[in-house]
């Protein structure tokens, strides 16, 4: 915990927790590549020593009524990590079973010479992106939690904090782990480029930050990619767009340039190329509503609230609905009416 290189404060508090010997389950909230798991790895290694650094990952089999489920489980003597949200809508019987599990089996002494004086009565057990869960599983681990408090903590992490159920929220300590600000950023890209022997020209360091939104792992990555492709950098070097961002901006010069059904149905083929690429819906969603409005940036602000409104109100829908392409095309198409009528109301038929 000592050696992250920011949100001091909040180290020093979740380590003076954990050498009081107990602590309780604890709810990591924030956004994107903000630094959530390397907390929880870094808590875990202040608890259990360096034994929680040899993971194995093995492929866990679940047997649900009459189907078996299998997600990848990484684990250590002390503790497990999985993403129960791999398990589809079968994530309520998977979150009691594993928990279940873990709970029956005795924790192990912490040190290898079996000295047990600093032996923890619990395993933990880390849930990632909680915030995906189904209620219903949700429910599930609310009640897992209480009923095996005695022998295993959960560490959870999620970005959105509201789409947790509340009974599980006041079960836990909720702990806010913020974004870093830009100049943050820029320091942890100094530092990384001094490990990795790399110049780092301090102006491109800025860039590098102000274009990462507060997203750290997004930053390291650019500076990784940008050391591939151009090295010694260029004092002034511009930063190089990621693709599929220089793809997205594409699509709103398109939806900005024709409102028709025939560009409608040519922005679905594009959003499709992206899903199936990985790119995250709800990450095309926020960049395709900043391109919009770079694009709209001469119009009037009402009509720039409206697009927000929109893309607002179809972001809600993506989450709690199930198939992100519904949502993300009836955006597009409710932007291009929103467009079309503001053409015709300015610059007439
Ligand atoms: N204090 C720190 N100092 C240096 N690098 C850090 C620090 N915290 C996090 N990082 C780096 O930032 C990147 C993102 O961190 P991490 O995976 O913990 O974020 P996260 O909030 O869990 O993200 P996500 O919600 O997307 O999973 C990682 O590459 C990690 O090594």
């Amino acid at each position: 915990m000592d050696q992250l290189d920011y949100h001091m404060e909040l180290s020093q508090s979740l380590k003076a927790m954990v050498n009081r010997g107990d602590f309780p389950h604890i709810l990591f909230y924030g956004p994107s590549g903000a630094g959530k798991k390397t907390r929880v790895l870094a808590l875990l290694r202040d608890i259990y020593g360096p034994a929680v650094e040899k993971v194995k990952v093995e492929h866990k089999q679940f047997k649900v009524g009459s189907t078996t489920v299998e997600i990848p489980i990484l684990s250590s003597a002390h503790h497990l990590e999985l993403n129960p949200g791999d398990a589809g809508n079968r994530d309520r019987d998977v979150v009691q079973e594993l928990i279940k599990e873990i709970a029956a089996s005795a924790p192990l002494p912490t040190s290898s010479s079996g000295d047990t004086s600093d032996w923890k009565p619990f395993k933990v057990v880390v849930l990632n992106e909680v915030d995906n869960l189904s209620k219903e599983a949700q429910h599930a681990l609310r009640r897992t939690m209480e009923k095996y408090i005695t022998t295993c903590r959960i560490m959870m992490t999620c970005n959105n904090a509201c789409r947790v159920i509340a009974p599980i929220r006041s079960r836990c300590l909720c702990v806010r782990v913020a974004a870093p600000s830009a100049a943050q950023i820029a320091a942890v890209l100094q530092a990384t480029a001094r490990k990795e022997a790399v110049t780092l020209p301090p102006l491109l360091a800025e860039k590098l930050a102000a274009q990462a939104h507060g997203n750290l792992r997004k930053a390291l990555l650019t500076l990784e990619a940008a050391r591939v492709a151009q090295y010694p950098f260029d004092p002034k070097g511009e930063v190089r767009q990621a693709d599929w961002e220089a793809f997205i901006d594409g699509v709103a010069a398109d939806c900005v340039r024709e409102q028709s059904p025939r560009k409608l149905g040519e922005v679905r083929n594009k959003l499709y190329d992206l899903l199936a690429h990985c790119i995250p819906p709800d990450m095309i969603m926020e960049r395709l509503t900043r391109a919009l409005l770079v694009k709209l940036k001469h119009d009037p602000p009402l009509l720039q609230m409206e697009v927000l409104h929109h893309a607002a109100l179809y972001e809600v829908r993506m989450i709690s609905g199930s198939k992100a392409i519904f949502h993300l095309e009836a955006f597009i198409a409710k932007f291009m009416a929103v467009y079309k009528r503001h053409l015709f109301t300015s610059f007439g038929g």
